[in-house]
């Protein structure tokens, strides 16, 4: 008998995963079917207007929430029912930094390292320090910056392999968000860890995101390398009488009053932009990120 021998080849198993996640609240839709995933060390930069859903997403993504429909998988497991050691490998920091106000900062890091295996118990006394928080100051009584600070410093101290911060530089000043983009960095790079971040500000993203994921209208409407939007993507403007040589593909097309038509398009895999761009009269301007979140955004 000829015994044939099968390979198992074994898929990675993703950090973070999403796929058709809906959700609503009071019947207003706020995700309509949202896939997303997240490769090992990867660092994601979800970005979108407010009340876009990103905390929304974020949550459900944890199994914070429970969604209308669709499913979540973080370390392969259900983001519904995770086990203590899933637990225990992520960090997230929300918008609101959580309770516990009766407790000092460095009485929260104490009772909270205990939960973590690889607590850095050194890391999270020496950012106290550098970040000018005195550790028997009640957190209740900390400012919202001082208190986001420390929110930060438990959630790397705890060195986890899935970091998820919910719009982490709100509160911060700007010596602390590039303390914070900088430690994110360093993270990703030498420890591999896997981050996914929500933010408005563009310019920390370019810093440190190796891709980004625009959130609007419930879904997740562009995700790519941030390299790859660099050059990528233009806004081409067609003359009303132009504007049936519009291209069918693109990712938000404005009419305005004169009746002139703008359109967010992307180059071909050889680098064009669509034909309609050579027509003598269109114009096309190629958009930086910024520009791009808010072509689409708008
Ligand atoms: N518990 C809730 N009950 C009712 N509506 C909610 C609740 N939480 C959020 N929403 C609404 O859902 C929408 C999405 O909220 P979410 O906080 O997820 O957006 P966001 O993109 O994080 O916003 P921002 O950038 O302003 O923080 C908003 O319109 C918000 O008012």
């Amino acid at each position: 008998m000829n015994a044939v021998r099968q390979d198992v080849v074994k898929a990675p198993v993703l950090p973070l995963i999403t796929q058709g996640l809906v959700h609503c609240y009071e019947g207003r839709n706020v995700l309509t079917g949202v896939d997303l995933a997240l490769t090992s060390g990867s660092v994601l930069g979800l970005i979108g207007r407010n009340g876009a859903g990103k905390s929304t997403l974020i949550r459900a993504m944890l199994g914070l929430l429970e969604p209308l429909s669709g499913s979540s998988f973080v370390f392969g497991e259900s983001a519904l029912k995770l086990s203590d050691d899933a637990k225990s490998r992520i960090a997230y920091v929300p918008q609101q930094p959580e309770a516990l106000g009766w407790l000092t900062a460095e009485q929260m890091l104490d009772f909270v390292g205990r939960f973590y295996p690889h607590w850095d118990a050194g890391f999270a006394k020496k950012m106290l320090q550098r970040w000018d928080i005195q550790p028997n100051r009640l957190l209740a009584k900390l400012s919202p910056g001082e208190r986001q600070r420390v929110d930060l410093i438990r959630a790397l101290a705890s060195q986890p392999e899935l970091l998820v911060l919910d719009e982490p530089a709100a509160a911060l000043d700007p010596v602390a968000r590039r303390e914070l983009l900088r430690e994110l960095a360093l993270r990703a790079g030498e420890s591999g860890t896997t981050v996914l971040f929500s933010t408005h500000i563009v310019s920390d993203l370019e810093r440190v995101a190796s891709e980004v994921a625009f959130l609007h209208e419930g879904k997740v409407l562009l995700h790519c390398g941030v390299d790859d939007t660099k050059e990528r993507y233009g806004r081409l403007w067609l003359p009303a009488k132009m504007t049936a040589a519009a291209p069918a593909q693109s990712l938000s097309r404005r009419r305005h009053d004169d009746g002139s038509l703008s359109l967010v398009v992307a180059r071909d895999e050889q680098g064009h932009w669509p034909e309609a761009s050579t027509l003598l009269g269109a114009r096309i301007d190629v958009l930086g990120l910024e520009d791009l979140f808010v072509e689409i955004a708008e």
